[in-house]
C-alpha cells in the first residue's frame, strides 16, 4: 500500500509582527488537491498564513512540512511548486501576453508559449484576440485579477494560493474565478487555499472550510462569529449582550476574558417564520434573506441572512427551504441559545 502525504503538514505554527503574535495552528494538514476556503474577520492572520504556505515568509516558531518534507531553509524549487495571487494583484508596465508569459519566459520559453497563453486566457474567460495586446492599464479590476491568475495558472504550481481574489471584482469575474480554480483541480490536480470575505462565493468553490480567529483556526467553518463589540452586564440589564445596528440584542454567555470572539455552529441555529415563535430559545433575532445558492454540499442551499448588520451564512436541507418557502427578501426569525455561545 502506498501513502500520499498530504500537501501541506503544519505543527505548532506561530507568528509574530514585534511582539503581537498574529498566528497560533497547533496541527493543520492540507490533503493533496483539495480545494480549502479560509475565512475570518479582518486582521485575524489569514494572509499571513498564506504567505507561510507560500514559503515567502518563515513562521517565527513551529514546523512546515511539504510533501512530507520538512521545509527550511526552504529551497528554490520548493517556491517554484507553490503560487501566490496576493490581494493586490501586481501586474507588470506591459501588455496582457508579456504579463502571462513572463514566468515562462525567465525560465525556459517553451515552443508553444502562444497556445499555452492561449490556453490560460480561456481558462480565466479572457478572450485572446480582444485581450492579448491590451496593456495593463486598460483593464477593470476583475480583468486585472483574471490576467494575474493566468500568469501564475500557467506554470502549472502544485498549490495555489489566492488571498481574496474576488474582493474588488464584478460578479462575472468571480464566477469565472471559481471556475479556473475547480478546473485547475480537476484538470491537474492542483491543490488550493483561497481567502475570501465573500462566503457565498467561497463556499461555492471550496470544499472544505476552516475558519481563522485572531490567529488560530477552530473546527472546520461550520461556525458563524458573530463579532463585538459585547456589552457587559449593567444594572438595566444582568446578561452580557451584543447590540445589534437596528437594535435587537443577541444575548451571550459570560466571556471568560476580554479579545475573545463568540461564536456558535450553524448546526444550534434554526430559521423559523416570522410569526412563529420559538420559546425554547432565548435569542430570537428578525433578520432577511439576502442569498440563496446551491452547493456541492449535501445540496444544501447556502442562505444567507442579514440580522442587524451580522451575516448568518446556514446551509439550509431543500425540503426545509420549501417547507419555509424560503426566497431571497423574506423576513425570519433565527432562534438559538445564549448557551450554545462559545468564545474563541
Ligand atoms: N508586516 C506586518 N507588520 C506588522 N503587523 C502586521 C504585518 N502584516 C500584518 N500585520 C498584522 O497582523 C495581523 C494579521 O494580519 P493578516 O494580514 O494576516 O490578516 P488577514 O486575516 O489577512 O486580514 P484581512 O482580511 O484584513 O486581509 C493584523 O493585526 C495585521 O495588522
Amino acid at each position: 500500500m502506498t501513502f500520499t502525504p498530504p500537501a501541506y503538514r503544519l505543527d505548532n505554527v506561530t507568528h509574530f509582527y514585534g511582539d503581537k503574535q498574529v498566528l497560533d495552528i497547533a496541527h493543520l494538514e492540507i490533503p493533496k488537491g483539495a480545494i480549502i476556503g479560509l475565512m475570518g474577520p479582518n486582521g485575524s492572520g489569514k494572509s499571513t498564513l498564506l504567505k507561510i504556505l507560500a514559503f515567502a515568509m518563515r513562521p517565527s516558531s513551529g514546523h512546515v512540512w511539504f510533501n512530507g518534507t520538512p521545509q527550511y531553509p526552504f529551497s528554490e524549487a520548493i517556491q517554484g511548486k507553490v503560487s501566490l495571487v496576493t490581494q493586490k494583484p501586481y501586474l507588470l508596465k506591459r501588455s496582457v501576453f508579456d504579463n502571462i508569459a513572463y514566468g515562462l519566459k525567465i525560465r525556459r520559453p517553451p515552443r508553444d508559449l502562444k497556445q499555452r497563453v492561449q490556453q490560460v486566457m480561456a481558462e480565466v474567460g479572457l478572450d485572446f484576440d480582444r485581450f492579448a495586446y491590451r496593456q495593463w492599464h486598460e483593464l477593470s479590476g476583475g480583468e486585472a485579477q483574471r490576467v494575474a491568475l493566468a500568469a501564475r495558472l500557467i506554470l502549472r504550481p502544485e498549490v495555489l494560493l489566492l488571498d481574496e481574489p474576488v474582493a474588488s471584482v464584478d460578479t462575472r469575474s468571480a464566477a469565472l474565478i471559481r471556475k479556473a480554480s475547480l478546473a485547475a483541480r480537476q484538470n491537474r490536480g492542483t491543490t488550493l487555499v483561497i481567502t475570501s470575505h465573500d462566503l457565498p462565493w467561497l463556499f461555492t468553490c471550496s470544499d472544505t472550510q476552516l475558519s481563522i480567529n485572531n490567529g488560530a483556526l477552530f473546527a472546520t467553518g461550520q461556525e458563524i462569529t458573530i463579532p463585538g463589540p459585547y456589552t457587559r452586564p449593567h444594572p438595566d440589564n444582568p446578561k452580557w449582550t451584543r447590540y445589534l445596528g437596528d437594535g435587537q440584542v443577541i444575548q451571550v454567555p459570560p466571556a471568560v476574558s476580554t479579545g475573545k470572539t463568540a461564536v456558535i455552529q450553524r448546526k444550534h441555529i434554526r430559521v423559523i417564520r416570522p410569526e412563529k415563535m420559538d420559546v425554547s430559545a432565548d435569542n430570537q433575532i428578525r433578520g432577511q434573506v439576502q442569498s440563496m445558492y446551491m452547493t456541492g454540499q449535501h445540496g444544501d442551499i447556502m442562505t444567507t441572512i442579514d440580522a442587524g448588520g451580522i451575516s448568518f451564512m446556514l446551509g439550509i436541507p431543500p425540503g426545509q427551504a420549501s417547507e419555509l418557502n424560503l426566497q431571497p427578501g423574506m423576513p425570519v426569525i433565527l432562534a438559538f441559545n445564549s448557551w450554545d455561545i462559545r468564545w474563541h
